[in-house]
């Protein structure tokens, strides 16, 4: 008896399996997924999607499968797409299929779909979004620029005094900028409460929703596991997710409004919107104030830890590769007579530290996979099928320790480490972005970092600016040079964290200024603000 029931259940299971593939093939007609690691029954390429590191696997995959891959886990389609062309030709050129989000279980139980990187695509993400392109495009942020420079030269002031807290004085920069921009909110401490939940949110956002990160996210039904199961319930972490992702969301338009009221309230893009609000009549006025607080409450967000994660790769750089602080000095130098320090009205005449800046962020993009995006039709795309549903990944990096795993010459195709495009794509060379005449090489390839189409970061013009600003006055006024534990060894001394955001793993540094003038310029710069 228990034969004849093992052998029904097989045959049953078979008549499945086999009713599926017919249907999935039909589906199809015909054409394969993109292709990939041959995949296991029932959990498919789970095992092939590491935690850590996963934009090195899928460039290491891509060596063998080509450009386009696809993973199947628990019958769910992840396409990863390892070439700007299929980046660009997907995800901008047929945007109106690859604009959605996907539904990401553990940001839905943190009910954050309020954040525009998570949002569905959906009215209130679109209200939002146009919010923040209207808010973030270069003439509106040319009027915070004078803003930027104070800070950037705040920066200095805080280096000067303590070189040791370089990753605090980065998050202040990047999260005081924004609040100042966003809100007119002025940060005093260096451990603001404000910056922090912003700081907690992006990492729980990078530990929790990047791809392989969590099981909940591919089996969404462990989501109802109770909380007396302590160690295997994410009910815990929902909570904690959802009361950060709240005070980041009000708190500061609290605060615009409080500034509001008692006549306080600074230049920002909240009191600017807020003042649009004021013609409108209920509830349609309560709708519009519920946009601003998401659209810049993201902002808020996505702009803090990534920004201050790039400056942070700049000084890895700037020790790996001395010599082109020194080219960088001659340039300002020869702009600012070393009478003061540099300002945005510098800029054309600085290309070699805009050289940095692009090189910095092609060089360790901060976020290798970007933010999935969701096909929300089947398509074809040279051949391949991408079904409706499918998460699609934009991979804009390479591996960055080749020597690791493969030979010296093994290095892998992906969009800003193609050895084609970037000879020598892991050595740091700002020297790549700079035409013979002198002239600074625009390269639409590296604005990749930012991704693609409709979902394009909204924030690039603001980074842009902060990060030449930043750079410009600490090479103006700094040597950056090992510190007691510095190495010799390369960039694999210098290794990178490998979830979520890639950020330098923890290393010493002595930045001191480069001479007394350097010091009068930072102490100058400090009483004039
Ligand atoms: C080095 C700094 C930054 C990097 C590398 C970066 C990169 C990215 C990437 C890759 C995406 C996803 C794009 C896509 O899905 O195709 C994104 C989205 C976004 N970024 Fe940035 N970003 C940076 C800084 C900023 C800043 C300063 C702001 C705001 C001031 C900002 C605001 C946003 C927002 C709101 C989204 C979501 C857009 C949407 O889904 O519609 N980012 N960013």
């Amino acid at each position: 008896m228990p034969v004849v029931s093992l052998t029904s259940a097989l045959v049953l299971v078979s008549s499945l399996a086999a009713f599926f593939a017919i249907r999935d093939y039909q589906r199809r007609r015909g054409l394969p997924y993109p292709p990939g690691p041959r995949s296991l029954p029932l959990i498919g390429n789970l095992l092939d999607i590491p935690k850590k590191f996963p934009w090195l696997s899928f460039t290491r995959l891509s060596e063998k499968h080509g450009d386009v891959l696809s993973f199947h886990v628990f019958g769910k389609v992840i396409v990863v797409l390892n070439s700007f062309k299929a980046s660009k030709d997907l995800l901008e050129r047929r945007c109106d299929i690859y604009s959605d989000r996907p539904v990401i279980p553990i940001i839905d139980m943190m009910k954050w779909e309020w954040i525009v990187g998570f949002s569905r695509n959906t009215e209130s993400w679109h209200l939002a979004r146009k919010l923040l392109d209207r808010s973030l495009r270069p003439a509106t942020i040319a009027v915070y620029r004078p803003l930027l420079q104070t800070k950037a030269h705040d920066l200095l002031t805080r280096v000067l005094a303590n070189p040791d807290e370089l990753e605090a004085h980065l998050n202040h920069l990047s999260g005081s900028l924004i609040l100042a921009v966003g809100y007119g909110y002025e940060v005093k401490e260096s451990n603001d409460r404000k910056v922090n939940a912003a700081v907690k949110l992006v990492h729980l956002a990078g530990e929790t929703a990047a791809p392989g990160a969590l099981l909940v996210n591919d089996l969404p039904f462990l989501r109802y596991i109770p909380e007396w199961l302590p160690w295997f319930s994410y009910k815990p972490l929902a909570r904690q997710g959802y009361d950060i992702g709240q005070e980041v969301l009000h708190r500061p338009m609290e605060f615009v409004r409080e500034t509001i009221l008692n006549g306080t309230a600074q230049p920002s893009l909240a009191l600017e919107n807020l003042q649009e609000t004021e013609k409108l009549e209920e509830p349609e006025r309560e709708k519009a104030e519920a946009v601003i607080a998401r659209a810049l409450g993201s902002m808020y967000l996505a702009g803090t830890d990534t920004t201050s994660s790039s400056l942070m790769s700049f000084f890895v750089a700037a020790l790996l590769r001395p010599e082109i602080q020194t080219m960088a000095q001659e340039e300002l130098d020869a702009v600012t007579r070393r009478e003061r320090l540099p300002t945005f009205e510098d800029r054309p005449r600085l290309p070699f530290v805009d050289a940095i800046c692009q090189e910095v962020i092609r060089w360790r993009p901060v976020t290798p996979l970007g933010l999935p995006h969701l096909s929300s039709e089947d398509d074809v795309y040279e051949g391949l099928f991408i079904p409706k549903g499918a998460m699609v990944i934009p991979n804009a990096w390479c591996d960055i320790y080749p020597m690791l795993f493969y030979s010296a010459s093994t290095f892998y195709r992906a969009i800003l480490h193609d050895p084609d495009m970037y000879p020598e794509p892991d050595t740091f060379k700002p020297e790549r972005f700079i035409n013979p005449n002198g002239s600074l090489r625009e390269d639409p390839v590296v604005t990749s970092i930012f991704g693609f189409g409709k979902r394009i970061c909204p924030g690039r013009h603001l980074v842009d600016d902060m990060l030449f600003i930043a750079i410009a006055s600490l090479l103006s006024v700094f040597d950056i040079k090992k510190g007691a534990n510095g190495t010799d060894g390369g960039p694999d001394m210098y290794p990178f964290t490998g979830t979520g955001l890639s950020i330098p793993c923890p290393f010493t540094h002595s930045t001191i200024p480069r001479d007394r003038r350097a010091e009068e310029l930072i102490t100058a710069s400090a009483k004039a603000q």
